[in-house]
């Protein structure tokens, strides 16, 4: 087995490394380091002495059972950039706080790291979302996905943003608001949630259009098929506004049309049985922690 591994917060990493890579070798496992996080290693790291390393997702083949994730829900979505479509599953370890996504608590990774070798899981594939622009911003080529959401904000103003919205080209609305969310099932658990969205098993076929703070006080979220087309046309005092993708983000003119769509690929995560989406409702979101169940 060849396991890719990725953390970004070196600190938070840490704390866990030991453990991960004791386990990994007393299995025989190979193991390789995203090449930041190597170098940035400390001696205290002993078993990564040597180890080999991966800077980008062409340097993820076919040869890798999967990448491992060390921190919160953050570090999951910047370990998405480097497995992007390869199908590499993406197993997260939550080192971190809330950790939605990461599915293993820090206190059980051998419990699920035992499951893994003998292969007791399953992978949930996650929606992707495209984002293209017209006219085109070279700098977002390679990274114009999200496995949350795409996010539409103010720039610079404390103005609000209209922005014209079209269905596979038909007209919906325009929303007077703070900016706009088009977001996965994945992503209904993060940001769109804050804004009143529905929470939407990872599996359902669907995207979730949810604007933030809306001045037109019917606007409510929209649940739409995920093969529709979004397009939308932003217009606001200031010449620019935002779009983000996950955690990244850019600054966009006004005379930009975005079309947000369904990628042709999905981002495998692992699952286990006694770490389901309903239980980690229940967990995460508290939704178990009324008095009357
Ligand atoms: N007001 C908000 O709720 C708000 C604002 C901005 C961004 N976000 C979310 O944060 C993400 C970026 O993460 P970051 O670490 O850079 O920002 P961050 O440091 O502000 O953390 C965002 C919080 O959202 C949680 N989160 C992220 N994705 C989630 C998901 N799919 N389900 C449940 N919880 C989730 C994380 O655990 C973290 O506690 C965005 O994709 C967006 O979904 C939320
Ligand atoms: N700038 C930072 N420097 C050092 N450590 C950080 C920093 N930001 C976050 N961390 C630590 O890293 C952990 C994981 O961060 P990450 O971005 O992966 O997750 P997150 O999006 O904050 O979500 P979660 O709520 O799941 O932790 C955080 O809980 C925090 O303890």
């Amino acid at each position: 087995m060849k396991v890719a591994i990725y953390g970004y917060y070196l600190s938070v990493t840490e704390s866990i490394l030991n453990e991960i890579l004791s386990f990994l070798q007393a299995h025989n496992v190979e193991f390789v380091f995203e090449k930041k996080l190597y170098d940035n290693l400390s001696d205290g790291i002993l078993l990564a002495k040597n180890a080999a390393t991966f800077s980008s997702n062409k340097d993820l083949d076919k040869s890798f059972d999967l990448l491992i994730s060390i921190g919160g829900d953050g570090t999951i979505l910047r370990a998405a950039t480097f497995v992007r479509d390869s199908g590499i599953p993406i197993l997260g370890i939550n080192a971190g706080r809330l950790g939605f996504l990461a599915t293993v608590q820090k206190e059980n990774i051998e419990k699920y790291l035992t499951l893994v070798l003998a292969k007791e899981y399953t992978t949930s594939s996650r929606t992707i979302l495209n984002l293209n622009l017209s006219p085109k911003k070279p700098n977002l080529k390679n990274l114009n996905f999200a496995l949350n959401e795409v996010t539409i904000n103010r720039k610079d103003t404390t103005s609000m943003i209209s922005i014209e919205t079209y269905l596979n080209g038909e007209y919906l609305n325009s929303y007077w608001a703070d900016g706009l969310i088009i977001s996965t099932p994945t992503g209904s658990t993060g940001y769109s949630l804050s804004c009143g969205g529905p929470v939407v098993t990872p599996d359902a076929k669907v995207l979730i259009i949810t604007p933030i703070a809306p001045h037109n006080l019917n606007a409510r979220p929209l649940v739409i098929p995920e093969n529709t087309e979004v397009r939308l046309k932003v217009s606001g005092r200031e010449e620019n506004y935002l779009v983000s993708l996950d955690s990244r983000i850019n600054t966009v003119s006004n005379d930009t049309i975005l079309t947000i769509k369904k990628a042709p690929f999905k981002i495998n995560m692992i699952e286990f049985k006694d770490e389901s989406f309903l239980k980690t409702i229940r967990n995460k979101l508290l939704w178990g922690e009324d008095k009357r169940n």
